[in-house]
């Protein structure tokens, strides 16, 4: 929320003297406009102003006093005794209303950044702005007033999203055809709490924005893989949201990859990811690219995402062994933070914590590997210069105040979902589909514009976005789309405090600034090892030759932007 004066605000689309809920003797003059909604209040010849912004509004609904409630569909928990004058989504037909009452209660959800007890921790905090409309003597009449808050305040929010929610969408609750999202969840992610979360923090913000889902729950690996190739996905043009690790979206991607209508899909149907797992790569960089509060409140921020329904490109890496193609969207690894994340998942039980438990065990008995890296450099002048990077832990501070038109609610009530059903587009066979590689075939030997290096590695490993899990800033300055592979080598023969420091760095990017560590931007890498464990995006794979190319802005994820 910001704070400003009129001569800040664009002219309003919408303007109404309100009673607000906690201050029911006080009017207030309520603005609406491209910016937000604008409240002002005036005493003793002072003028306050305050502005919700449009961005950190994310869904409204019209509500009307009900008799009684077992039937409702919605209500604030906040009221808990549900016979006690409850508050009914006014689309409901099947409660009987309180007549006495012509007031449309008009509710406005917010998620406004605030700031934390400490100065570099903003978070982002729930804000329902409740306005009632009285002014006329018939409730449909007050409806119809609130209505056109309503349908003007989501044509806002939709423009914001350059108009990626089909029009129909405001025409009714009812009228979504094909605009649901699809919720993949994978309940054994992380410590095996995704449902859980997905209920108690995603589920009410979805409520909130009216967006209606279905849930897919896999009941084993590549489950999620098998019904993103088969499904109809075209009945999900609000978006494919995963609800655990990164391991469960490189399903979601590979399956879409197995569809002939792969290249509509990428450009067509965004892609999201609400973090249950234990490395949350994707998740933390997508906050860090947005200067988002994601550590105070990882899943929040990922779902206001889902919920704004803002999109940003993101770059792909098209990965080639001898006996399979995938397409990555994390990393590529070989040698030591491989190792540390194949042997670590025995310890999967503690969370995040095994990657540390792990590489210090590594540490104390450390290999290198023998082989080769080839790799295309980035040109020179697309290169961004190292002395850029400026740790963006330490985030600028927006002012906020407490507001005394706001109720503060962790609490809230969601729909339920209806059972799985799927529409088979193929019984064949899987087969590939999905971008063709620009490079020469395996067999071959790289091209001479390529580095080539034989030797002894500790590490050879590459990132495309800036994080490899929550905590490990392994690409400082990489961009979602930037069309980069992030290329890191270390050569045998680095001494062990060195390491230390290189894996101690890796929290805050500092990492880079270990001289034995090479941080190389290329376009295109081939790893021809002989011995070690390889991984794409965190997954082992066979052990032999592989090659990667950049697939730049390859699809659309759900960010802020
Ligand atoms: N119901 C299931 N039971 C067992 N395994 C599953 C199930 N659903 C998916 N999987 C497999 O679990 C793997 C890991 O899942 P996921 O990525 O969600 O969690 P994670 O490994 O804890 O997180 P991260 O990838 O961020 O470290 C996936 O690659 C998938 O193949």
């Amino acid at each position: 929320m910001t704070e400003s004066f009129d001569e800040d605000n664009p002219s309003p689309i919408l303007e109404e003297s309100f009673h607000l809920v906690s201050k029911k003797n006080t009017v207030y003059k309520v603005k609406l406009s491209e910016k937000g909604l604008c409240l002002q209040k005036r005493y003793n010849g002072i003028t306050k102003t305050q502005t919700v912004l449009l961005e950190d509004i994310i869904g409204c609904r019209c509500m009307r006093k009900g008799l009684y409630a077992q039937k409702c569909k919605w209500r604030p928990r906040i009221n808990k005794k549900p016979l006690n004058n409850p508050l009914q989504v006014e689309e409901n037909s099947s409660v009987l209303w309180d007549d006495s009452d012509i007031s449309v209660w008009f509710h406005i959800y917010a998620y406004v950044m605030k700031k934390g007890k400490v100065f570099t921790q903003k978070k982002r905090e729930r804000m329902v702005i409740t306005l009632r409309f009285q002014s006329y003597e018939r409730y449909d009449e007050n409806l119809n007033k609130a209505q056109k808050w309503k349908v003007t305040l989501k044509y806002l929010m939709n423009s914001l999203h350059k108009g990626s929610i089909p029009a129909c969408y405001f025409l009714s609750s009812d009228i979504k055809i094909g605009n649901k999202l699809l919720v993949i969840l994978n309940p054994k992610s992380g410590i095996g709490k995704a449902r859980d979360i997905f209920q108690s923090k995603v589920v009410p913000l979805l409520d909130e924005a009216e967006i209606s889902y279905h849930l897919h729950c896999t009941t084993h690996a590549h489950d999620a893989q098998s019904l993103v190739r088969k499904e109809n996905l075209w009945r999900y043009m609000r978006g494919i949201v995963v609800a655990g690790g990164d391991g469960i979206l490189f399903e979601v991607i590979n399956g879409i990859m197995e569809r002939p209508d792969w290249s509509a899909i990428c450009s067509q149907i965004k892609l999201g990811i609400i973090p249950c797992g234990s490395g949350n790569g994707l998740a933390k960089s997508i906050a860090h690219a947005n200067d988002e509060p994601y550590d105070k409140n990882p899943v929040l921020v990922s779902a206001l995402n889902v919920a704004h329904g803002n999109s940003t490109q993101l770059d792909l890496v098209r990965v080639e062994t001898k006996h399979q193609v995938l397409f990555s969207f994390l990393s590529i690894g070989w040698g030591l933070i491989s190792d540390v994340d194949i042997e670590s998942e025995r310890l999967r039980g503690i969370g995040s914590q095994r990657f540390t438990i792990w590489s210090v065990a590594k540490l104390i008995g450390l290999r290198s590997y023998k082989g080769r890296i080839s790799y295309l450099p980035v040109a020179a002048h697309q290169l961004i210069a190292q002395d850029d990077f400026d740790a963006r832990s330490v985030v600028s501070e927006d002012e906020r105040r407490d507001s005394f038109y706001s109720v503060v609610s962790k609490k809230s009530t969601f729909l339920s979902v209806a059972s799985s059903s799927y529409e088979s587009l193929a019984e064949d066979a899987v087969k590939l589909y999905g971008p063709t590689s620009d490079l020469p075939p395996l067999s071959q030997s790289v091209p001479p514009s390529w580095t080539s290096i034989e030797g002894e590695f500790v590490l050879v490993h590459a990132s495309y976005p800036t994080h490899l899990m929550t905590d490990c800033l392994f690409a400082p300055l990489a961009k979602l789309d930037d069309g980069c592979i992030w290329l890191c080598i270390i050569r045998a023969g680095i001494s062990r405090p060195h390491l230390m420091q290189f894996l101690v760095g890796l929290s805050n990017g500092s990492h880079v600034k270990v001289p034995e560590a090479e941080m190389i931007p290329v376009t295109a890498l081939r790893i021809e090892p002989e011995s070690g464990q390889l991984t794409v995006d965190g997954e082992a794979i066979n052990l032999g030759p592989l090659q990667a190319e950049i697939l730049p802005s390859a699809i659309k994820i759900f960010a802020r932007g």
